[in-house]
């Protein structure tokens, strides 16, 4: 089992989670949970509501225990030291509250102080680039000025890890293209590593390096997004067929069209192989990423004997 790095300078991963468990009162909400998120990558942490999200980024922000497992944030373990953490981390919650009453220029002085490497002209460009109007009082924001505040906030004292929860919730979805635009603009290509947990996948897919897709507190697969694209493809082929590959398909999905039989697997060149050896005829279809989150959380087959069990209910009887 691979280890968890220990010094913060060398860290080659901003984020490590090596085993985590987490329970609240006798419910089980993160499942040994093993993921690693590399430096400067832009990593989309998918889940559909309650896969346990927001309690993996309240453990990487030192503000939740783990039962089992290790946590590292830039080397670091959040628990023993938070602060080191918080000061190096940007972090915008979902659905972020904050002081109503406060003028937006006013936010940014009060938060300011909280920081070392605050850079009070990076926070002025930020609010003149979301075009925020720095004397409104807080509570007369938008929702989409709201978002964007929060982002200045999470962003001016130049953190290596950006931390993102949800941020596009409640957002329209022009909105929520602006705002992805933005954090292109000025967080890719600047070495940055972001965190971008979300259940929406078409919001993250423009943007995200790597994915990771969590289910009921598992992991259930970590890729690059282009490796998805590649290994997980929907193919169509007559039901007959489907006894043969039985074994040798990695199945996620699988529907019944008239006769035809719609196989959503992890392994497509393997399948692929094996239907051009056999001679069976099929149609191939890629998948957005969207099709490939649903297959993954929404897809009935748990394991390999579910795949199977799912085959022969699909083939036709002999
Ligand atoms: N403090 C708590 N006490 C008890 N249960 C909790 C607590 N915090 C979270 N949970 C439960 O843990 C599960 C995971 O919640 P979490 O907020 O991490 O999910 P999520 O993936 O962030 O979902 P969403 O997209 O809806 O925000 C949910 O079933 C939630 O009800």
């Amino acid at each position: 089992m691979s280890q968890v790095s220990n010094s913060d300078a060398s860290a080659k991963f901003a984020i490590e989670l090596q085993g985590v468990c987490k329970s609240f009162r006798r419910t089980q909400v993160l499942s040994n949970l093993t993921m690693r998120v590399e430096r400067g990558k832009t990593f989309a942490f998918l889940g559909r509501n309650g896969a346990g999200k927001t309690t993996s980024i309240r453990m990487l922000l030192g503000l939740l225990n783990r039962d089992q497992g290790e946590v590292r944030v830039l080397g670091l373990d959040p628990t023993a030291e938070p602060l080191k953490v918080r000061a190096r981390v940007g972090y915008l919650a979902e659905d972020q509250q904050m002081y109503g009453w406060m003028r937006v220029e006013e936010i940014v002085r009060f938060v300011a102080p909280f920081y070392a490497t605050w850079d009070h002209d990076l926070a002025l460009k930020y609010l003149r680039e979301f075009e925020l109007p720095l004397a409104t009082k807080i509570k007369h924001l938008s929702k989409g000025q709201n978002v964007r505040l929060g982002l200045v906030l999470a962003l001016a004292h130049r953190p290596e890890l950006v931390i993102l929860d949800d941020p596009a919730l409640g957002l329209d979805p022009v909105m929520r293209k602006q705002f992805n635009r933005d954090l292109v603009t000025h967080l890719q290509g600047e070495g940055r590593t972001v965190f971008y947990s979300s259940h929406l996948l078409y919001e993250v897919e423009p943007v995200a390096d790597e994915v990771a897709i969590l289910d009921g507190g598992r992991l259930v697969r970590q890729a690059d997004t282009e490796t998805l694209r590649r290994d997980v493809k929907q193919f169509v082929l007559d039901r007959s067929a489907l006894a043969a590959l039985r074994d040798d398909m990695s199945v996620l999905e699988l529907q019944r069209a008239g006769d035809d039989a719609a196989v959503t697997v992890q392994n497509a060149s393997a399948v692929r192989a094996l239907l051009d050896r056999e001679g069976i005829g099929y149609r191939m279809n890629d998948l957005n990423l969207d099709e490939i989150f649903a297959a993954y959380v929404a897809g009935k087959v748990d394991d390999d004997a579910g795949a199977r069990a799912a085959v022969d209910e699909l083939a036709p009887q002999r």
